[in-house]
């Protein structure tokens, strides 16, 4: 059930109710793994898969399609419909099973379930749950973003508009680096790096603990299109690098340029005018 001090209406709290507890489900099939010897193999681009990714993939999708059945659920770990037939989609399930495998194998906590609801072109909900530490991070266009513990406590999200006293606090890949983010980082006054895993980055800029989170090589669309909306719902952005918000359900599902997601569209404009 919804934390009761979440106020969502409709026409998304009929969408976010089983989302919201559809994906702390699948989170609680995968720490049944975690706890477990858990075995590794990797796929065709060489990232990792465990039992955990498969797990939850088949728990979100058949429970999805059984509260909805007339609304399509793509995962990361499916094969996708062909675009000739999902671009007539109007509105459908974006999930990724499981964000931060490489987290999940090393063992260090920072790795996500990831629900979003697409319209048209747009991610308009998301839900984000962390496993290990029980939080669960949810959020729909115009209504706003809310953080509940595993306890069903819950507050309202709130970014925190940096201050000139301090460091830039910036999100980037704890397993992933990338030389042109190490370039760009350069040009910042003294940043402060925040190694994290997965979504978890776009919540912690949600929660005011990060302010940037830039992002230069491709990411696909299910591993953004939940925590997107909360970092929005939230008062940040997350814009591609001319300023225009991420669009979803594309031929080829990934956000090819990466993005800029940060604590407030001044930030985020300050941030592009000095990196032109
Ligand atoms: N260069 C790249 N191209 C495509 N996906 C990438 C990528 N670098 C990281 N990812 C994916 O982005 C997700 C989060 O990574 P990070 O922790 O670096 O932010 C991971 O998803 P999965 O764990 O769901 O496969 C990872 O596979
Ligand atoms: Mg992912």
């Amino acid at each position: 059930m919804l934390p009761t001090v979440c106020d969502l209406e409709e026409p998304y709290r009929r969408f976010m109710e089983p989302a919201y507890r559809i994906a702390i489900e699948a989170g609680g099939l995968i720490l049944e793994v975690y706890d477990d010897d858990h075995q590794v193999s990797y796929k065709d681009d060489r990232s990792p898969i465990t039992r955990a990714d498969r797990a939850s993939h088949h728990h979100i999708t058949q429970a999805l399609q059984a509260s909805f059945p007339d609304i399509p659920v793509l995962s990361e770990e499916a094969e996708l419909p062909d675009f000739q037939v999902r671009r007539d989609y109007s509105r459908f399930w974006l999930i990724d099973p499981l964000d931060g495998t490489r987290e999940f194998v090393n063992r260090n906590d920072e790795f996500t379930v990831n629900i979003a609801l697409i319209e048209g072109t747009r991610a308009v909900l998301g839900v984000v749950h962390v496993p290990v530490s029980g939080q669960t991070f949810f959020g729909a266009a115009g209504q706003g973003a809310w953080l509940a513990e595993r306890d069903g406590t819950a507050r309202r999200l709130a970014c925190v508009r940096p201050t000139s006293e301090r460091a830039l606090r910036i999100g980037v890949s704890r397993s992933h680096p990338d030389p042109r983010l190490t370039e760009f980082l350069n040009h910042l006054d003294a940043p402060q790096s925040v190694p994290l895993g997965s979504s978890l980055k776009f919540c912690r800029i949600a929660e005011g603990q990060v302010d940037l989170y830039p992002r230069m090589h491709p990411l696909r669309e299910w591993d953004v299109a939940a925590a997107q909306v909360i970092t929005e719902e939230a008062g940040g952005v997350v814009w591609d690098w001319q300023a225009r918000p991420l669009t979803y359900n594309k031929e080829v599902m990934k956000h090819d340029g990466g993005f800029l997601a940060a604590a407030g569209s001044g930030l985020a404009e300050r941030i592009l005018a000095g990196s032109r």
